[in-house]
């Protein structure tokens, strides 16, 4: 196991609620929005299109959106990967009705012109596909997941458990299925290529294969006496970067 400092995932909530508390103020719609940005630069880090052929540079994104916060972050990832060149594409199965703020963020997309598949409409099946996907976003649980995992979500990782070797999965804040403390315990569960903790990981990140994943850290928005009350350093990014890669 790695000497990565974490949080659990009791901590993490802590965290996110004095951010959001009276005193400090933030909104989750600012903090998605700096969260869905980071996920963004890490999926350009990852997958630079310079250099790339045409055909590559045409290939689909493909961000799996969840129910929750998690499933905000992929939305507003979209919107920064179409900004930055990328071609992606939405499959939001389950729309939150638990604030207007999530309609807005697909009204968004339709006015960048990024597709938002239903789960009645398009057949998603066939973003599963190497030659037509760079990769796929997971931005369907963070860390308020708890199994088993029902449909239709299970089908959806169910499929993408038997293709992540073939394409590569970005793992938003904590790969779908895993325990936030206690990683992969129960199936299914995603394998990433690339994981992005938001704020300081969880220690489910310290189960994650290190040769196999890329582990970035980002949603850069918290000062440095806040981050040692919570018992963590701050992390060393670089200039204007929104991630760092540990
Ligand atoms: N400061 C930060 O770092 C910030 C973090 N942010 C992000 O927020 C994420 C946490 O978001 P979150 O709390 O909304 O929870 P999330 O993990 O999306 O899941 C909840 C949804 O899943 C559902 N659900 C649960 N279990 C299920 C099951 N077995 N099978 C099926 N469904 C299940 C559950 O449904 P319910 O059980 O309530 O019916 C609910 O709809 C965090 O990881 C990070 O990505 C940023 O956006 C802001 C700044
Ligand atoms: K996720």
């Amino acid at each position: 196991m790695s000497t990565l400092k974490v949080v659990s995932s009791k901590l993490a909530a802590e965290i996110d609620k004095e951010l959001m508390g009276p005193q400090i103020g933030f909104t989750l719609q600012q903090l998605m929005e700096l969260a869905g940005f980071s996920v963004a630069q890490a999926v350009c880090r990852q997958f630079p299109l310079k250099g790339k052929t045409e055909a590559e540079r045409g290939k689909h994104v493909f961000v799996i959106v969840g129910p929750g916060n998690n499933g905000g972050d992929g939305l507003v990832c979209a919107r920064h990967l179409k900004l930055f060149g990328y071609n992606p594409i939405v499959y939001y199965p389950k729309r939150s009705e638990r604030t207007e703020f999530y309609k807005q963020l697909v009204h968004q997309l339709n006015f960048f012109k990024v597709p938002v598949l239903s789960q009645d409409e398009g057949n998603w099946l066939d973003y599963l596909k190497p030659e037509k996907t760079l990769c796929i976003v997971d931005a369907i649980f963070g860390f308020s997941y708890k199994p088993p995992m029902r449909e239709p979500f299970k089908g959806i990782v169910e499929e993408l458990c038997k293709l992540q070797d073939r394409i590569p999965i970005v793992s938003v804040d904590v790969p779908t299925g895993w325990d936030v403390d206690k990683g992969p315990i129960s199936q299914p569960a995603i394998n990433p290529a690339v994981l992005v903790s938001l704020t300081v990981p969880k220690p489910c990140s310290t189960y994650i294969r290190e040769k196999h994943t890329a582990h970035y850290v980002g949603g850069r928005f918290i000062p440095r006496d806040f981050a040692n009350k919570y018992g963590f350093e701050p992390f060393g990014y670089e200039s204007t970067d929104q991630i760092l890669k540990l």
